[in-house]
């Protein structure tokens, strides 16, 4: 590496699709002693920032993207937010990306190439992307942004093996390496891998994935003149200059919130009935509830019909104690979920 190349901050872009087990990942290394600075950005999908309380901070800054995913609408937000990190250059020892699990990373990665200020000050130190083992296979089927995931990927974090049997891990091993049979593959439980793993892997090739998108360093972006909601029916791939990229536009989220504490004895069994019913459609749900009578913060988060609730930390005095859920599916059963909800919400 040239020593120009060793003075720019290093960037890792954390991709995996949704509910694979990112924040685990960043939770894990973030809370290992390394004795480094890292600014962390966060992009999620749907209105209300939840991800942003999951992280457990430590020394970390973290900047939010909401209302929109990187790879389209916010990736302006991307670029502001890294310009202003560089110009604080010395803080920080590296920076961390986490996408939405709908993200496409190619026009992220791109950012680091075609951005003058970006490019004169970061490197991309390499694409990690977290898959889920248990979902993997079926997403190939149907989300093209979760091939991509795979295709970019310089290190993947092969998530959740204790959800699968030897066999099924193997299939989706195999499904992996058809897609990408070069970068590093670590199997894990909880995201369980080493700093030393995801970080500072100096690995990102561009060789490589110019062989997958010839247009990778095509700088002309015309992205902000199509702006998309996630709304209608339809995959699409549109270019970023020529850059083929995936956006799947069936992909819908919801939010509720209520300030009144919630009864876990009605909430409880209510969203498990749901997970169990509407499962197949939502995706990925998750939320930070308020419950009566009790001083903790309690989070639950759902992948499909696998749910999972815990305590998290006692409400801070001066915090607001509102409950905040958030579900993404496809055809999302949204006036059964929102009617569901109203009914939890004591009188
Ligand atoms: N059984 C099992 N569950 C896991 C594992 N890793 C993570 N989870 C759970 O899977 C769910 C999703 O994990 P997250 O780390 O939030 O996933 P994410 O990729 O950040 O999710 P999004 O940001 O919503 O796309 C959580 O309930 C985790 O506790 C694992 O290895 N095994």
């Amino acid at each position: 590496m040239s020593e120009a190349t060793a003075n720019k901050i290093p960037v890792t872009v954390l991709t995996g699709y949704l509910g694979a087990g990112k924040t685990t990942l960043l939770n894990r290394i973030l809370s290992e002693n390394h004795g480094k600075k890292y600014a962390v950005i966060v992009n999620e999908f749907g209105e209300i920032g939840i991800d942003n309380d999951l992280i457990i901070g430590a020394d970390e800054e973290v900047f939010e993207m909401n209302n929109g995913c990187v790879c389209c609408t916010v990736r302006g937000d991307l670029v502001r937010i890294l310009d202003g990190l560089m110009k604080r250059k010395g803080k920080f020892d590296a920076i961390i990306v986490e996408t939405t699990g709908l993200a496409d990373p190619a026009p992220v990665a791109q950012t680091f190439f075609v951005d003058e200020d970006v490019q004169a000050h970061a490197r991309l130190d390499a694409v990690v992307t977290v898959a889920d083992a248990k979902w993997l296979s079926d997403r190939l089927k149907d989300a093209p942004e979760a091939k991509n995931q795979i295709a970019f990927a310089d290190v993947i974090v092969l998530n959740k093996i204790d959800l699968v049997s030897k066999a099924e891990l193997a299939e989706v091993e195999a499904r992996i390496r058809a897609i990408n049979p070069y970068a590093k593959l670590h199997k894990t439980e909880r995201a369980q891998v080493k700093l030393s793993d995801v970080l500072e892997r100096g690995a990102f090739d561009l060789d490589r994935i110019l062989e997958i998108e010839p247009e990778f360093l095509n700088a002309d972006d015309g992205h902000d003149h199509h702006d998309h909601d996630h709304g209608h029916h339809h995959h699409h791939d549109h270019g970023h200059g020529g850059l083929k990229h995936y956006h799947d536009e069936d992909m819908h989220s919801m939010s509720l919130r209520t300030d009144k504490a919630l009864d876990a004895s009605t909430f409880m069994p209510w969203l498990q009935d749901l997970m169990a019913k509407e499962g197949g459609k939502i995706l990925r749900s998750k939320g930070i509830l308020s419950f009566s009578g009790d001083d903790d913060r309690y989070v639950f988060q759902g992948v499909h019909m696998m749910l999972e609730g815990d305590h998290q930390r006692p409400w801070k005095d001066g915090e607001k104690r509102e409950s905040r859920l958030v579900f993404i599916g496809r055809d999302l059963p949204e006036q059964l979920i929102r009617d569901g909800f109203e009914r939890c919400i004591p009188a």
